[in-house]
């Protein structure tokens, strides 16, 4: 889990305006951002009832399912009432004048090693139902349904603006974050809008991880062609798209949204990033829509996550809940699951890779395979390919070496079963050889060691954040090689007779 950094004491609290609890800044100004992790102003009685009853619903949309990527679990049993001891994080900061606002409980928002996450201020004992601990209101999101007619909820945009002239020529089956992003900039620039506020909390394109705003000698540190490859073509998939709608003879209007095409690419950086799917029921009508949820836009991801977001249809409302069974610490970061992916594909829409991403693949050529079982057996892995998993409260204290990465090993190592038949040790051993000789014969053509990366990372005090994004790919995937190096040796001792 990373390690949260203490709240800046330094920061002086900002002017308020009436009913804000910060004044509006330009958009995504880094020092906006850390007064989220501002200790709350004295003064300001901290809330302790349970949230008020929301508004009758008088719309006709309602919400009944969400769909991947950024998951969502099923609905708990029961609902669970909120204990009147949880306390909304930092009032101040959920009450950005809104009719129902966010409501959060026992978190709170802090700057760690990848960027902003959700921690927890509090112990919570292991519960046998999930408990809430955000809300958000459907009032606060972005959302625009993913097929013809578009709507939007709320319904911000008007319908002689220019911006929804170009949502409507996007392409219903390949362009939802494009029409998304038109969505995010239109609400920068609208008076007084919640999403004015919330802009300040996102991350500059200097914080922005996403690729999209790589520079090419970026995509080439990742050293992997096919990556870089594709990342040039959404960039430039992206420009094209600026060029075209952005030309010159626009109104004023439509042209302060994205001034250049770097403010677009920002703005797709942070969609691409940031949305979620739900499924939203119109009368009749069954719409699947993409969304811009914020506050859970700050859960950071995590292949054991404690958290899972689920739609309350009934009031529109998203909640985040820690996983029933799950003990939480004071200070445990909150996660939730993005995806099961490979680590390519995390960094293509999120910008971030994982040494332990237990979906990672490597493709071995090699003909040797070794036993299935055997290999499961040996570090307490059980189930079937695709869905292997390690369950260190079965072992004891001995195993820190299993984790993701093992599992990876388990899942892209070329291995054979037959029934009951056993593996012969001496067979097996050849093989996991082999195996470990491809390996390392794949670390090695590599430009930089696991070593040389690390010093890059340690030493550089100002590398561009996607260099140092690109870095880490390519030494997540020398740190797996090295695992399953590892892995194997271990397997060699332990093979039963
Ligand atoms: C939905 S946002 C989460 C909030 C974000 N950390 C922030 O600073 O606002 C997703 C972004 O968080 C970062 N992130 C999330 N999970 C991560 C992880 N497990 N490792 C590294 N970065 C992660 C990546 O930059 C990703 O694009």
């Amino acid at each position: 889990m990373a390690t949260p950094a203490a709240p800046s004491l330094l920061l002086l609290p900002p002017t308020p305006l009436p009913g804000l609890p910060f004044p509006p800044r330009p958009w995504a100004a880094p020092f906006a951002r850390r007064i989220l992790s501002r200790p709350p102003r004295a003064g300001r009685p901290r809330l302790r009832e349970p949230p008020p009853a929301p508004p009758p619903v008088e719309e006709v949309a309602e919400e009944q399912d969400v769909t991947p990527p950024l998951r969502l679990l099923e609905p708990p049993q029961e609902d669970d009432p909120f204990p009147p001891e949880m306390e909304p994080a930092d009032p101040d900061f959920y009450r950005i004048g809104y009719a129902r606002m966010m409501r959060a409980y026992g978190i709170e928002f802090l700057e760690g090693s990848d960027g902003m996450g959700v921690y927890a201020s509090r112990d919570v004992e292991p519960l046998r139902r999930a408990r809430v601990i955000m809300e958000i209101p459907l009032e606060l999101m972005l959302t625009i349904t993913k097929k013809p007619p578009w709507m939007f909820f709320p319904d911000i945009i008007p319908l002689d603006h220019p911006i929804f002239d170009i949502i409507e020529s996007t392409d219903p089956e390949t362009e939802w974050d494009l029409r998304l992003a038109c969505l995010l900039l239109y609400a920068f620039d609208i008076e007084d809008n919640f999403w004015q506020l919330y802009g300040d909390f996102l991350p500059s394109a200097d914080e922005c991880t996403s690729l999209l705003l790589a520079p090419k000698e970026d995509l080439m540190e990742l050293e992997d062609q096919d990556l870089a490859t594709k990342m040039l073509k959404n960039q430039q998939r992206a420009i094209g798209f600026w060029q075209k709608q952005w030309h010159k003879a626009i109104p004023l209007k439509l042209k302060r949204l994205a001034p250049d095409h770097e403010r677009f690419l920002w703005a797709l950086s942070i969609v691409q990033s940031r949305s979620i799917n739900f499924k939203l029921r119109m009368g009749a009508f069954n719409q699947d829509a993409n969304v811009l949820a914020p506050y859970a836009d700050m859960l950071n991801h995590s292949h054991d996550a404690n958290c899972f977001l689920h739609w309350r249809f009934k009031d529109r409302m998203l909640e985040v809940m820690i996983k029933a069974g799950h003990a939480i610490k004071k200070g445990d970061e909150m996660t939730i699951d993005y995806m099961c992916g490979v680590n390519s594909s995390f960094m293509e829409r999120y910008g971030f890779s994982s040494p332990k991403n237990p979906w990672e693949l490597i493709n071995f050529s090699s003909a040797a395979k070794i036993h299935m079982d055997s290999f499961l057996s040996v570090f307490n892995i059980a189930g079937l390919h695709d869905e292997l998993y390690y369950n260190s409260a079965l072992t004891s204290g001995e195993t820190n070496f299993v984790d993701g990465g093992v599992v990876a090993a388990a899942r892209t190592l070329p291995t054979w079963s037959d029934g009951d038949v056993p593996a012969i040790p001496s067979v097996e051993r050849k093989s996991a050889q082999a195996l470990q000789e491809e390996c390392q014969t794949m670390l090695e053509s590599f430009s930089t060691t696991i070593q040389q990366d690390q010093e890059i990372l340690d030493s550089d005090g100002h590398i561009r954040k996607t260099r140092e994004i690109a870095i880490k790919y390519r030494l997540h995937r020398k740190l797996l090689l090295q695992k399953i190096i590892d892995a194997l040796e271990i397997y060699q001792d332990r093979i039963l007779f």
